[in-house]
């Protein structure tokens, strides 16, 4: 691929709307500053009202603004909970007076309830202002980017002791998808106890805390001593994991490095390359699937989706699942279309796959790691000798819940 020199020296990629919502183009801030000069208005028209406000001309369904009535009957800001019934809402409804005054909206409903929004909520929770947000902000990466990054890992004694630690560490984790805990005592509880300092545990059918080594003690290949292609884990779930967490508590033997590939960067690569591709991925739903029939254990966990899971108001991807090993038959693709979707699926494997995209570690006991598992590729190579890993899955909602509260964007 021509591109592959420019990929290494690339700068840091932002998905869409990063920019946008960060930094206002020239243009933009010109345009907000003639704006601000002018008063706001409304217009109510057959079926929406009209708001110019800030230089931007934005429409709001009537039915959408009495649902989002803040009114103490309609919303109880205490629990930040809805009270009205939507269902009860005429679908027809019109406001009988609509004005701005001091910054706010004013509409009075027929029956004479009054509902009233601040402009700026308005307009930040317009849909064409989340269109041009990106939900969560990330730095894509190859190996150079991530390298000369120089992202710092948090160190156990302070991580477990300030909470500016653990903020430092959501927002890196958040941008790259990848964050370490390094010093942490080579023990199962202390993996747990560093775990826990971030979120809540998610227990599945491979336990709580789980420490495996090569013993196939279950049905699958990752108990073994074989090398492990790139993969995201428990893609069979319909919620596969949100993040993985390894700690690598004893290796007397050589090989067994663990290899991490940011997953959006390659997809990007393919949306810029080869947009049907792009699209194929993001659309035809396949399935995974865990089959174990042992005396010990009985499983079989099936998860159906696309590859890749994009937002489909502003493009931005979040969620991946490639795993070869557990793909499981494909009989969720019409005809006319397996031929393209295997096309597709050989460019992002091809993407995947450049060897300026892999980054390699060696873990090494203290050494903890938590990878994004909706987003970066893990993967291991064959190694010889005992191998002791521990960690466990979380829940990413609990992830994303305790960054928000850091006050970061996830
Ligand atoms: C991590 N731990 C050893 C507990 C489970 C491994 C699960 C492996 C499975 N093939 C998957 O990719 O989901
Ligand atoms: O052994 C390893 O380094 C990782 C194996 C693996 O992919 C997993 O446990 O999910
Ligand atoms: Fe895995």
């Amino acid at each position: 691929m021509p591109g592959s020199l420019d990929m290494r020296k690339a700068e840091p990629r932002l998905l869409c709307g990063f920019r946008t919502s960060q930094a206002p183009s020239r243009r933009m801030t010109r345009s907000r500053a003639w704006a601000a000069g002018s008063a706001p208005t409304c217009q109510p028209l057959e079926d929406c009202l009209v708001l110019n406000y800030g230089g931007t001309r934005t429409r709001f369904n009537y039915v959408w603004l009495r649902d989002h009535c803040r009114s103490p009957s309609a919303y109880n800001s205490q629990t930040n909970q809805r009270k009205l019934d939507t269902g009860g809402v005429d679908l027809g409804i019109r406001p009988e007076n609509a004005t701005v005054q001091e910054g706010q909206l004013i509409l009075t409903w027929p029956g004479g309830h009054v509902s009233e929004f601040s402009l700026s909520w308005l307009a930040e929770n317009s849909y064409e202002a989340q269109k041009k947000t990106t939900v969560q902000p990330r730095i894509l990466w190859n190996y150079d980017i991530y390298k000369n990054a120089n992202v710092p890992s948090a160190k156990w004694d302070t991580f477990m002791s300030s909470d500016d630690e653990v903020k430092k560490f959501l927002q890196n984790y958040l941008l790259y998808g990848i964050a370490f805990v390094d010093d942490v005592p080579a023990t199962v509880e202390a993996t747990e106890t560093v775990a826990q300092r971030v979120s809540i545990i998610r227990e599945t059918t491979y336990g709580r805390m789980w420490c495996f080594t090569s013993d196939f003690s279950r049905g699958d290949m990752a108990y073994s001593q074989l090398a492990l292609d790139r993969h995201t884990d428990t893609s069979y779930f319909q919620e596969p994991c949100g993040i993985q967490v390894f700690h690598c508590l004893k290796h007397e033997g050589t090989g067994g490095r663990t290899l991490l590939v940011d997953g959006f960067y390659a997809a990007e690569k393919v949306r810029e390359e080869s947009p049907e591709s792009y699209e194929l991925l993001a659309r035809v739903p396949i399935r995974h699937e865990y089959i174990e029939t042992s005396d010990h254990h009985q499983n079989h966990m099936t998860g159906i989706g696309p590859v890749l899971s994009v937002y489909p108001w502003n493009n931005e991807m979040y969620l991946i699942r490639y795993n070869n090993y557990d793909r499981s038959v494909i009989n969720t693709v019409p005809h006319d279309l397996i031929q393209r979707w295997y096309a597709a699926h050989r460019d992002l494997t091809t993407e995947l796959r450049r060897p300026e995209n892999e980054l390699w570690v060696k873990l090494t006991p203290g050494k903890v790691i938590f990878i994004d598992n909706w987003r970066v590729m893990h993967g291991r190579e064959s190694f010889t000798g005992l191998r002791q890993l521990c960690g466990c899955y979380l829940t990413r909602d609990d992830v994303l819940s305790s960054a928000r509260g850091f006050g970061l964007l996830a």
